[in-house]
C-alpha cells in the first residue's frame, strides 16, 4: 500500500475512505463511472478516436443548481460530457473542513442521470463520471501542510495572494495542481467553471494559457454566471449545507453588501466610499444577526483589477478608471456567518468578457 503523507488522523481517514470504496458497491445508476485514471484515459481516446468533443466539470461533489448549469451548459456545448467528484485534501489547509466535507455521491449521481439537454431534438446525459482516489491523483502522496508536502506541484505566480488567496494562501497552489492533473487525464475540448468562484476561475484560465495546454485551450474555459437563491440572493455553495436555519437567514448580507459597493460605484464614488457601503450592510446585518444569536464577521470586501488582480486604488473612482483601463472589476468579499466562511462576488464593468 502506498505511503500517504498525510498526519495520521488524516491517513486514518482516507485509508478508511479507500476501505468504504474496496467494500461499497458504487451506488447504482446509468451513468457510467470511471474509477480509475487508466479506465478514464482509456474512454477519452475513444473519444478522441470518434472525434467527439469533450465538455468537462470538475467538482467535488455534494450538487447544487450552480453545479448543474455548468452541466447543462456542457451537455448543449459537446457531444460527451465528463464530470469529476473529487474532494482534494490538498486543498484544504489543516484545521479547515476536509471531514466534514458534505460527500452525496448516490444523490449527485441521481441528479445527473436526471439532467437532460436537448440538442437538435437529441437528448443528452452525462456520459461519464470520473471518481478517482487521492492515492492515484497524488502519486507522491499529500500532506494538508505544505510545509512537508513532498513531489510536483503548480503554481499560477502572481494571482494566488489576493482575495481569497489572502485568506487561504496555500489554496490555489493546490487547485491549480489537482486541476492540471486532471487536465492531463481528462483532456477536456471544453471547461466549465463557476463565477462563484472568480479567483479560482481566472486563474485555470491563466494556467492553460501559460502552460500552453491544448486540452483544454485557455479560450475553451468557460467562466458561468453564478446560480443564485432566488429569494435572498445567497450564491449556491456546498458550503451552505453547514448553516443553521438561523445563520442561513443571515447569509444574504453578503450579496446585498456587494451590491451596495457596486452601487456606489456605478453612482460616481471611489472606491474607498464604495467598499465603505459594503462595510456598512454588513454592520447592519450583524445586529439583525446578533438579535438571532448568529455572529458574524467579514473578512474583507475589496476590488481588484480583473486581469492583473492588482488592488485598485482607494481614490479611483468609474470616471478616473475609463481614462486608464477598462479591464472589469472583481468585486469580491467573504464573510464568516458563524463557522461558515461565505464568498461572493460581482464582476463591474464589462463582465461578459469574462464570464458568459
Ligand atoms: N452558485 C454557483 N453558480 C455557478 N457555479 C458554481 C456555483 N457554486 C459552485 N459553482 C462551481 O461549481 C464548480 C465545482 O465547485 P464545488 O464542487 O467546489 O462546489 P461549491 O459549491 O463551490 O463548494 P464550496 O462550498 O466548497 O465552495 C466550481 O467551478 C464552482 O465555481
Ligand atoms: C476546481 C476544483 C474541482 C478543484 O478541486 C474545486 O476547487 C472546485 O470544485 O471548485
Ligand atoms: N469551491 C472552491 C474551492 C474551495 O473552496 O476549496
Amino acid at each position: 500500500m502506498p505511503l500517504l503523507l498525510l498526519p495520521r488522523n488524516h491517513r486514518v481517514f482516507c485509508q478508511l475512505c479507500r476501505l468504504r470504496r474496496q467494500l461499497s458497491v458504487l451506488p447504482p445508476t446509468t451513468i457510467p463511472i470511471l474509477e480509475s485514471v487508466a479506465s478514464c484515459r482509456t474512454w477519452r481516446l475513444k473519444a478522441f478516436d470518434e472525434k467527439k468533443s469533450v465538455g468537462f466539470v470538475p467538482t467535488m461533489g455534494a450538487f447544487h443548481e450552480g453545479h448543474l448549469s455548468l452541466v447543462r451548459r456542457s451537455l448543449s456545448e459537446n457531444d460527451l460530457t465528463v464530470v469529476s467528484i473529487f474532494v482534494n485534501p490538498g486543498q484544504f489547509a489543516p484545521g479547515e473542513d476536509f471531514e466534514k466535507y458534505p460527500r452525496m455521491l448516490s444523490r449527485d449521481l441521481e441528479q445527473l442521470a436526471g439532467g437532460q439537454v436537448s440538442v437538435g431534438g437529441v437528448f443528452r446525459t452525462t456520459s461519464a463520471v470520473f471518481l478517482p482516489s487521492v492515492q492515484e491523483m497524488h502519486p507522491s502522496g499529500i500532506t494538508r501542510d505544505v510545509a512537508s508536502q513532498k513531489g510536483t506541484f503548480v503554481e499560477v505566480e502572481g494571482c494566488s495572494h489576493q482575495m481569497e488567496g489572502a485568506i487561504r494562501p496555500t489554496l490555489y497552489r493546490a487547485i491549480a495542481t489537482i486541476v492540471t492533473k486532471l487536465f492531463n487525464v481528462v483532456q477536456p475540448t471544453n471547461v466549465y467553471l463557476g463565477q462563484k468562484d472568480i479567483q479560482q476561475a481566472l486563474m485555470i484560465r491563466q494556467l492553460c494559457r501559460d502552460l500552453l495546454l491544448a486540452d483544454p485551450d485557455a479560450k475553451r474555459v468557460h467562466i458561468v454566471r453564478t446560480v443564485r437563491d432566488p429569494i435572498d440572493g445567497v450564491a449556491l455553495s456546498s458550503r451552505n449545507a453547514y448553516l443553521s436555519v438561523d445563520e442561513r437567514s443571515c447569509a444574504g448580507t453578503l450579496y446585498r453588501a456587494l451590491q451596495a459597493a457596486e452601487t456606489a460605484w456605478t453612482r460616481g464614488g471611489t472606491k474607498e466610499k464604495s467598499i465603505s457601503a459594503a462595510a456598512a450592510v454588513v454592520e447592519q446585518g450583524k445586529i439583525e444577526a446578533a438579535s438571532k444569536g448568529v455572529e458574524m464577521k467579514l473578512e474583507y470586501v475589496e476590488m481588484n483589477d480583473a486581469d492583473s488582480f492588482e488592488v485598485l486604488d482607494g481614490k479611483l473612482h468609474k470616471g478616473s478608471r475609463s481614462l486608464g483601463g477598462t479591464n472589469p472589476i472583481l468585486l469580491t468579499g467573504m464573510l464568516w456567518v458563524g463557522k461558515t466562511r461565505l464568498v461572493d462576488n460581482i464582476v463591474i464593468g464589462d463582465s461578459g468578457t469574462i464570464v458568459s
